[in-house]
């Protein structure tokens, strides 16, 4: 197990730009664009007022909410099932009174399945519309899918002149992208209508493990043509590495840079961030975080003895992309953008909170971890 500890200088936050994740790509450069409008027309195309359907919230399914990290490829069907029919909940349009008929998307035979899937073709045609605002992106982490085959051949660090590194940047991406299609499938038997996007696929790669080139057109217009985009962490090409891994907690931030959403929302296995690795008894779970124009950051809340700032932090050996040391320094990098961030523990009336939007750092009986522009 590594151990890291984080002060709140901030020094290692990025600082934030319309569409580089590290800073060091700015606004005028979209030359790398490929395809599609240029990146920063169709975001600015995203935020204009006119704009129907501005996005109303980014959400990370942590790898360790929707798996079982400690067994290989092995889903928490649970928990993931449980934060799709939560993200259903946050999406409806309905007031919640009548029961909703929900019509699932997923139309495949699944193993075990005796007969052919039942197509409610005529429930759909009689729809006027979905009900749902489902402005919503999904992205997701690799948990039990991908570190494993990341970490054993090392395709994090980069060399795909080994022979081993590229087997396993093929293993990686045929683990994640696996996970990719089984949480699609569970958020369209929900009846959210999500598609599945690589970025791998699309075209993205990285800078030293930075997003540097990363068209979003595709993303915006699937949002407008009414889908949930999910994407995915996923083993990328790397301009000075070779190749690595892109965390979904990077591409997180990248989007909110670009699409500046309501809020976002960190799913993950524990409550949220606290002062010490939560296996620790004498843990105390930080329940506001604030974030200064500068990067640096304090604990609002709880006021920890002597004023302590740091938070201490250990990440699983297996884990090729930092854990929750890199999801703090990506959430304060959203903050900073003036959105805030909520991680809590997914399948649990927090979680159906925080992808309301309804959390308020003021009443006591929401556990989580606000982080925040200070005001
Ligand atoms: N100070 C800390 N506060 C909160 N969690 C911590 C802390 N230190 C270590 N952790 C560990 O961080 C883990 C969550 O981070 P992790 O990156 O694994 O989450 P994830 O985003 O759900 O998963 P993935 O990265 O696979 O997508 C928890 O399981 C927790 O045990
Ligand atoms: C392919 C992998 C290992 C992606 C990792 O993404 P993360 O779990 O969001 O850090």
């Amino acid at each position: 197990h590594g151990h890291a500890e984080l002060n709140s200088s901030g020094a290692q936050i990025p600082e934030p730009s319309a569409f580089s994740a590290s800073g060091h790509r700015r606004d005028g450069d979209c030359a790398r664009t490929r395809g599609g409008a240029p990146m920063a027309e169709a975001a600015r195309k995203q935020r204009s007022p006119a704009a129907p359907r501005p996005v109303r919230c980014i959400v990370k399914l942590g790898g360790a909410a929707i798996t079982n990290k400690g067994k290989l490829e092995s889903i928490d069907e649970e928990s993931l099932r449980s934060a799709c029919a939560q993200l259903r909940q946050a999406m409806s349009e309905s007031d919640g009174t009548a029961p909703e008929k929900v019509r699932g998307m997923d139309w495949s035979r699944r193993p075990g399945d005796p007969a052919d899937p039942v197509v409610d073709a005529e429930g759909f045609a009689g729809m006027a519309g979905l009900g749902l605002d489902s402005n919503f992106v999904v992205v997701h982490g690799a948990g039990s899918f991908g570190h494993f085959q990341a970490s054993r051949s090392g395709v994090h660090k980069g060399g795909l002149h080994s022979t081993l590194v590229k087997a396993g940047f093929v293993a990686t991406r045929i683990s994640v992208t696996s996970l990719n299609q089984e949480i699609v499938r569970a958020l369209a038997r929900e009846g959210i209508p999500s598609v599945g996007m690589s970025p791998f696929a699309c075209g993205w790669s990285t800078q030293r493990r930075d997003l540097a080139s990363a068209n979003a057109s595709q993303i915006i217009e699937s949002l407008h043509a009414g889908f949930v985009p999910v994407l995915h962490g996923d083993a990328v090409l790397d301009e000075s590495l070779d190749c690595t891994i892109l965390s979904g907690d990077v591409i997180i931030r990248h989007l909110a840079q670009l699409l500046t959403p309501k809020y976002v929302v960190f799913l993950t296995d524990v409550h949220g961030v606290y002062d010490r690795p939560p296996t620790d008894p004498n843990a105390v779970l930080l329940k506001e975080i604030e974030v200064d124009d500068n990067g640096g950051w304090s604990i609002v809340k709880p006021a920890l003895q002597g004023n302590r700032k740091e938070v201490e932090i250990s990440v699983a050996a297996h884990d090729t992309t930092g854990g929750m040391e890199t999801k703090i320094l990506e959430a304060a990098a959203i903050a900073r953008l003036g959105v805030d961030v909520y991680i809590t523990k997914v399948d649990t009336e927090h979680s159906l909170r925080a992808l309301k939007g309804d959390v308020n750092t003021s009443s006591d009986d929401w556990l989580g971890t606000v982080i925040r522009a200070a005001k």
